[in-house]
């Protein structure tokens, strides 16, 4: 704590601030509303597959130019992928290389292919005359045996190939369902059963891809070990914190280490290891059959016939944020794109900050500050980017410089307690908007959290917009909050809110990069800084 109160004074926080109250509660809602709309389209416009992928493949002539390497095409390009964004990234390959192609298979889910054509996405879909097989499964986004048969195709076109031979690998979030190769003898009901506990259990996405690569023949490096001699070249759309390659889709072209103990740690922590299928102990018991003794004794030789390289991530989705607000006349901070923990937490975040930007007193309590920092490490966020962040919110007001942007991205999580509907971002809106609304002076804070797939949870919205009014503007409308966040049921609460003004409804948008966070502060241009 000590520590932390010396951080905010390093910070310079002890400005005495004098904040007038009758100049705070103006507000300029619809526009800074329109704004937050307009900055997350141009979020998620940014790491559309399409895009990301022409942005990373250069073609001149015969050659191809990727992540700083390039590569000769001699009509000797195949082609796999899996994920919820890789049909939009194979219909863009196609487009690049599609004369090189020999042939390719994509596991995509079910029903996709409708959807965007019913969403008017035709650029997101493959040409009548494509050598790519489309195959869909994975409803509700579990394994099933339409994918399992999608593994196995892919599997047998990596085997086929020789080291005259280039494989595309497409990759993005939804993959580990897509691509289930149970390493025998377990089976796939017996693998989604251990999948399926572990996730109901509250399993981290990071715990759950250790063990899914663990029990897979493709996951953890396997599916580049299969089309060894062939180059291998993995283009991938991160839905995961921090980007970390062995994890996204369980990384089937990263070589991940063997480590049963780790495996079995994580099923211990969920008490699951006393329920688990006997082929399960089998699995785990022996080396994983398809990495040969010679592989375990030349580690480093493994994969350098691997090149994986992240095409369109949350900092890129941020980052195309930030421009926009600069576009918008607003003054963007990035505050981090690895916000995680529980949506209390991160919704305590958001308020305090907002709090601080506009402080009532004369003073900034160095306690506010050193909240925000203290919630750091509870939200995934680095002290180093909190400070940071609380310099700018400073600086922006010292000068007066207009609406600030504050953006962020991840992916918190929700403590399911009720059965209503919802989903994380509509239930993180509506709890900033409470802290919004309890705030003695209104900052005039607008708040938006989406999805940047489109869906949030399994409503119709991506996500909600908030600010200080909400708690008046329900009361006024006979909802009772507190009820809706009890039974978790948030998109209930913003469609009957105000005819669902606040609901944020983009539709499908055929990408995945976990989810994106703006929250615009006007000025409060009567402060004095003395
Ligand atoms: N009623 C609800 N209220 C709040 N959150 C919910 C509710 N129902 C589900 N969720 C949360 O929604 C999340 C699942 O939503 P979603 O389908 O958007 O998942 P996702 O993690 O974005 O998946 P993917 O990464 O595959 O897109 C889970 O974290 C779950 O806790
Ligand atoms: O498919 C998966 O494993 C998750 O979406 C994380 O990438």
């Amino acid at each position: 704590m000590a520590q932390i109160i010396a951080l905010s004074r390093f910070l310079h926080l002890q400005h005495p601030l004098r904040v007038s109250l009758a100049s705070l509660c103006s507000r300029s809602m619809s526009s800074l509303d329109t704004r937050a709309r307009a900055v997350f389209s141009a979020a998620v416009e940014g790491v559309q597959p399409d895009i990301v992928v022409h942005m990373s493949l250069e073609r001149h002539g015969d050659k191809l130019l990727v992540g700083g390497q390039s590569f000769t095409l001699t009509n000797n390009l195949y082609l796999v992928g899996f994920g919820k964004a890789v049909l939009g990234m194979a219909a863009e390959v196609e487009r690049i290389v599609g004369d090189h192609l020999i042939k390719g298979v994509i596991s995509v889910p079910h029903g996709i292919q409708k959807t965007l054509h019913n969403h008017g996405k035709e650029n997101m879909l493959l040409e009548n005359n494509s050598r790519i097989t489309v195959m869909e499964g994975a409803k509700n986004n579990l394994p099933d045996a339409d994918a399992q048969k999608s593994a196995e195709c892919i599997r047998e076109l990596a085997s086929g190939l020789t080291e005259k031979d280039l494989l595309l690998v497409l990759i993005s979030g939804g993959g580990s369902a897509l691509l289930p190769a149970p390493a025998p003898p377990m089976s796939l009901q017996e693998k989604q059963d251990v999948t399926r506990k572990l996730a109901a259990a509250g399993a981290t996405i990071q715990e759950l891809n250790t063990v899914r690569r663990a029990l897979s023949l493709l996951k953890g490096g396997s599916l580049a070990q299969c089309a060894k001699p062939a180059q291998v070249v993995a283009l991938i759309l991160s839905d995961v914190i921090g980007d970390p390659l062995d994890l996204i889709a369980s990384g089937p072209t990263v070589r991940s280490d063997f480590k049963p103990e780790e495996v079995w740690a994580i099923l211990d922590r969920y008490k699951l290891s006393y329920s688990l299928p006997s082929s399960m102990n089998e699995v785990l018991s022996k080396a994983r059959p398809h990495y040969g003794s010679q592989v375990q004794e030349q580690p480093e030789e493994v994969q350098d016939h691997v090149l994986n390289v992240v095409i369109g991530s949350n900092t890129i989705a941020l980052e195309c944020a930030s421009r926009k607000a600069v576009e918008l006349g607003l003054r963007p901070i990035i505050l981090s794109p690895g916000v995680c923990g529980d949506v209390h937490s991160v919704a305590r975040l958001y308020g305090l900050l907002s709090r601080f930007a506009c402080f009532p007193e004369k003073e900034t309590p160095p306690e506010l500050a050193a909240e925000i920092l203290q919630l750091g490490p509870e939200v995934g966020v680095e002290s180093w980017d909190l400070c940071r962040t609380i310099n700018m919110l400073v600086e922006e007001r010292k000068e007066d410089w207009g609406v600030t942007c504050l953006l962020a991205g991840g992916e918190p999580t929700v403590q399911l307690t009720g059965k209503g509907r919802g989903g994380r971002n509509q239930e993180l809106a509506l709890r900033v908007g409470l802290e919004l609304s309890s705030d003695e002076v209104k900052s005039g804070a607008v708040f938006l959290s989406g999805g940047t797939d489109g869906q949030d949870g399994p409503t119709e919205a991506a996500g909600a917009l908030t600010d200080g009014e909400l708690m008046k503007e329900a009361m006024s409308q006979g909802l009772d909050i507190d009820g809706f966040l009890t039974n978790n049921d948030s998109f209930t609460f913003f469609s009957q809110l105000s005819e669902g003004q606040w609901l944020l409804k983009p539709g499908l948008t055929g990408t995945n990069v976990m989810d994106v966070h703006a929250m615009l502060l006007p000025p409060s241009p009567q402060r004095d800084f003395q």
